[in-house]
């Protein structure tokens, strides 16, 4: 499951600005709450050797009343649900109360705690730190989120304190079910659907105590084809027991996306595209999923609250023009099997292995065809191309000032790609690199089916030699 890292600190001290250089992301998610005047952001930080969840907390001022009251309640939450805690504090302002009354409540956890000391950029450090050093938290780390210094010592010290990862620790190489996570907002359908996809084979593990916040694995076979279904729905249970926990939970969301090869995302016919749904679907891609939208709900619709519907998703949904929409009703069961075959089909696109001389030969096809503006008079050159890896399918391609190549080109490319490998419900990643070698990086090359046989080489002649 992907780790939980929250950044915890009080108003203005740049948890923001650390949050984006952490995520690089352009577009937070963010958890719309009724009655909090503070959002909670969450993000993904790819830039280590392991990615974690991001979340950013909110000010916590360390006297809370009113208002502030509840956007605490919303810190603790995070709190609650982080393994470490960053704890934010500005080095112009130095040392105040407020950030005393912040610690305590954090020390409270139990949970590992980083300090990072903001703004230092300008500042002896030696100064800028002295003054924390009082708190006694030894992992104190000087940091200029604003100009991005400090951040990769930041990611350092956190990594070791992260839990071990369970995935990596209990492989699923020998598992060929499709891994699909079914994720969309509250009332979308998510239950009904799954209830419906199991119907007698139900093996829902129901209620194992401790298990029930994390995201649930729920095996499925279905016309002859093995999944395994990624539910949020401990966080749903939970939520009816206590009242405190938000139904929809984003990070619970973002680990089940991250667990997952392909990403249903469900959304009610009868509600507009909600920028939520929209916000999670390009989360999707950016992580790079296989994608399939169900609009659910579509019994008891009239015929021209359909075509109002379908014309109001191809309106939002062009920047996911290859991710395929299918209408169903989870409670009645129609469009099940449409739906399950899209699922399919975009795990075999995104899994798809495509061999080095056939990548070179389209793309050769693709730049005769078209070729990239002149940068400064001399073309980009584009030479070889060879597979980086699946889902997402990521194709790279070797050659000369890539680096200006624009982004039309690059869609381009894509498109090319996608129509020669007919390639339905994933994004593909196009990666530019520079210079003539197409083995340079070799190691990576290896597709999942690939590192899956040679996994099994590797048993197989460890067993020979016992
Ligand atoms: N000099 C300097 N300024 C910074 C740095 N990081 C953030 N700032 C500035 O500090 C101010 C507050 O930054 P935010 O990231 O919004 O702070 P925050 O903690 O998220 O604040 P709230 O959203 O109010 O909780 C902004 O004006 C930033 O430009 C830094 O490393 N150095
Ligand atoms: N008419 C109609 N109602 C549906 C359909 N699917 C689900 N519903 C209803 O929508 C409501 C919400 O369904 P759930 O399956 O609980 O939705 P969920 O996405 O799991 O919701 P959370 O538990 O809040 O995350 C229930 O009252 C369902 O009966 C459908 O296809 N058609």
């Amino acid at each position: 499951m992907l780790p939980v890292v929250a950044l915890v600190g009080r108003p203005n001290v740049g948890k923001s600005t650390l949050f984006n250089a952490l995520t690089r992301s352009r577009d937070a998610l963010v958890a719309d709450m009724p009655g909090v005047t503070r959002d909670r952001h969450y993000g993904v930080c790819h830039l280590g050797p392991r990615p974690f969840v991001v979340v950013d907390t909110g000010g916590l001022s360390g006297v809370e009343e009113g208002i502030d009251a509840l956007t605490a309640q919303q810190v603790r939450l995070a709190i609650e649900e982080a393994q470490v805690l960053v704890f934010v504090v500005d080095a112009r302002d130095g040392l105040l109360p407020q950030d005393q009354g912040i610690l305590g409540e954090l020390r409270r956890s139990g949970k590992p705690i980083l300090l990072a000391v903001n703004k230092t950029d300008g500042l002896e450090e030696q100064d800028a730190l002295g003054e924390f050093a009082r708190f006694g938290i030894a992992a104190m780390l000087p940091l200029s989120a604003a100009h991005n210094r400090g951040t990769d010592d930041l990611i350092a010290a956190a990594l070791p304190l992260l839990p071990p990862d369970e995935d990596e620790s209990q492989p699923h190489v020998e598992d060929d079910s499709i891994r699909v996570a079914i994720v969309g907002r509250p009332n979308a359908g998510k239950s009904t659907l799954i209830n419906r996809l199991l119907g007698e084979n139900r093996l829902i593990v129901s209620d194992v105590a401790g298990t029930t916040r994390d995201p649930i694995r729920v095996p499925l076979e279905r016309d002859g084809k093995r999944y395994t279904l990624i539910d949020t729905a401990g966080v749903r249970r939970r939520a009816r027991i206590d009242e405190g926990v938000e139904k929809f939970s984003v990070i619970k969301t973002l680990q089940s996306m991250a667990a997952s090869q392909v990403v249903v995302l469900m959304v009610d016919a009868r509600e507009n595209l909600a920028d939520q749904d929209l916000t999670l679907i390009g989360h999707a891609v950016e992580e790079g999923r296989a994608l399939v939208i169900a609009v659910n709900k579509w019994d008891g619709m009239d015929a021209y609250q359909r075509e109002q519907c379908q014309r109001t998703l191809e309106r939002k949904l062009v920047f996911v023009d290859w991710a395929k929409t299918v209408f169903i009703s989870a409670l009645h069961g129609s469009g099940l099997r449409e739906l399950m075959r899209a699922v399919v089909r975009a795990h075999a696109s995104a899994t798809l292995e495509l061999g080095s001389s056939d990548l070179t030969r389209t793309l050769e096809k693709a730049y005769e065809a078209y070729q990239p503006p002149l940068v400064r008079g001399h073309a980009p050159k584009l030479r070889f191309a060879h597979p980086g890896g699946s889902n997402p399918p990521t194709i790279v391609i070797h050659g000369s000032r890539t680096k200006h190549i624009a982004p039309a080109y690059r869609r381009y490319l894509e498109n090319f790609f996608r129509k020669r490998y007919k390639m339905e419900g994933t994004p593909i990643r196009i990666d530019f690199r520079d210079g003539d070698n197409p083995f340079a990086g070799r190691r990576n090359v290896l597709t999942e089916g690939q590192q899956r046989k040679r996994q099994r080489m590797i048993r197989e002649m460890k067993r020979r030699k016992k």
